[in-house]
């Protein structure tokens, strides 16, 4: 019998940004903000542009570490489109466990209400790794008892090692690996195994690792052209979109995955949707192709933005002094709509998302 796999155990980020959208009530008016921000005045902005909840999403979201007001690591920070509470706080071994972090909601039509985001920041790799896993072991145990089934959408790069945890002790005993099916957000169209290949990188560092069953592993076909390749594994979606795999988002009518791990490019490009490329925009199809990529090999496929904005849950990994301008410009809030970073275009319609960061990702953003 697989036992609880993380329930118990709570990973803290070094640092927390636990942002909460609440309704002002007489009781919670706006409060005046005379201190200095917590946050940039940019990731403040970003994140006020962002919190849109209603009342009710709002209550839903908070928790207790974000339920107090204005004690000293605590402000709430008056905006023009409601209150927002942010909480700094370092890790140590005395503090309660911030398990789940409160979430703030994101723009977005019909998913409004639902829609959540959430920044973590770590100290160190190896507990942003401790803190993935933990979030993939919860998720799977919630999917599994749901549907009894787990879909989870795998990236290329540095997400993988990122992974490694979950193929260690206690993970590797207590997650139901029969319950995943395993999908790639992206794939360079190479044989599977070629060095630049996203699968031969997973199974290498992830997947041999750990008991998925191989027929619920879903690898792009690599003996098709880019264009083959990428209606080949649209197919593959409908039909398990129809054998009930994959569930379908009821706001969106895009497939909705349970959790969407996602990495980010030093110039802000997610998946194989790269800065100022056309299929940035494709709306109708579920893969598509790049032909053209700017970082090699050029012939990719990769899920399109719907289908990404359509997740349960969206995992954004995103590490190192390299990525500290694109994480600058997307939490900048100055985005104008014709000159949005892919990263800046992650805006889930029908769940939430969490950014797991550390430091020098963040290094940009000041007082951070
Ligand atoms: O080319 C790719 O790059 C991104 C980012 O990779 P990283 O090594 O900088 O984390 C990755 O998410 C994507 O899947 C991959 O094909």
């Amino acid at each position: 019998q697989k036992r609880r796999s993380s329930q118990s155990r709570a990973i803290r980020p070094s640092i927390v940004i636990s942002t909460g959208i609440k309704q002002r009530t007489s009781s919670n008016p706006p409060v005046p903000l005379t201190q200095r921000p917590l946050l940039p005045s940019g990731l403040l902005a970003a994140l006020t542009a962002m919190s849109t909840a209603t009342g009710a999403a709002a209550s839903n979201s908070l928790s207790p570490t974000t339920s107090r007001r204005s004690s000293p690591s605590s402000r709430i920070l008056t905006t023009p489109r409601g209150s927002l509470s942010c909480r700094l706080l370092s890790s140590s071994p005395s503090q309660s466990p911030l398990v789940p972090v409160s979430a703030m909601a994101s723009p977005g039509a019909a998913g409004e209400a639902a829609s959540r985001k959430k920044l973590l920041i770590f100290d160190a790799e190896k507990d942003l790794a401790a803190s993935l896993a933990e979030h993939a072991a919860g998720l799977s145990e919630k999917f599994a008892a749901e549907r009894s089934a787990f879909t989870v959408v795998l990236s290329g790069g540095s997400l993988i090692k990122a992974l490694r945890k979950l193929a260690e002790p206690p993970y590797l005993e207590a997650v139901d690996w029969s319950r995943w099916h395993v999908f790639w957000a992206d794939e360079r169209v190479v044989p599977k195994d070629h060095a630049d290949s996203n699968y031969k990188l997973a199974m290498d560092e992830f997947l041999s690792k750990v008991p998925v069953p191989a027929n619920q592993v879903y690898a792009m076909n690599d003996a098709l052209s880019v264009e083959g390749a990428a209606d080949d594994y649209e197919n593959c979606l409908k039909q398990l979109i129809k054998n009930g795999v994959i569930a379908v988002s009821p706001v969106t009518g895009f497939p909705k995955f349970d959790l969407m791990l996602l990495g980010m490019g030093p110039d802000g490009h997610i998946a194989s949707l790269f800065p100022g490329h056309p299929i940035v925009n494709e709306n109708q199809k579920l893969v598509t192709c790049v032909k053209d990529s700017p970082k090699p090999p050029p012939e990719r496929i990769t899920f399109t933005f719907p289908v990404i904005n359509s997740s349960a849950h969206i995992a954004l990994m995103v590490t190192g002094a390299g990525k500290a301008g694109a994480v600058h410009k997307a939490l900048s809030g100055n985005e104008s709509s014709s000159d949005l970073l892919p990263v800046e275009m992650v805006e889930p319609q029908d769940g939430e998302m969490t950014w797991f960061t550390d430091k020098p990702a963040m290094s940009m953003l000041s007082r951070i």
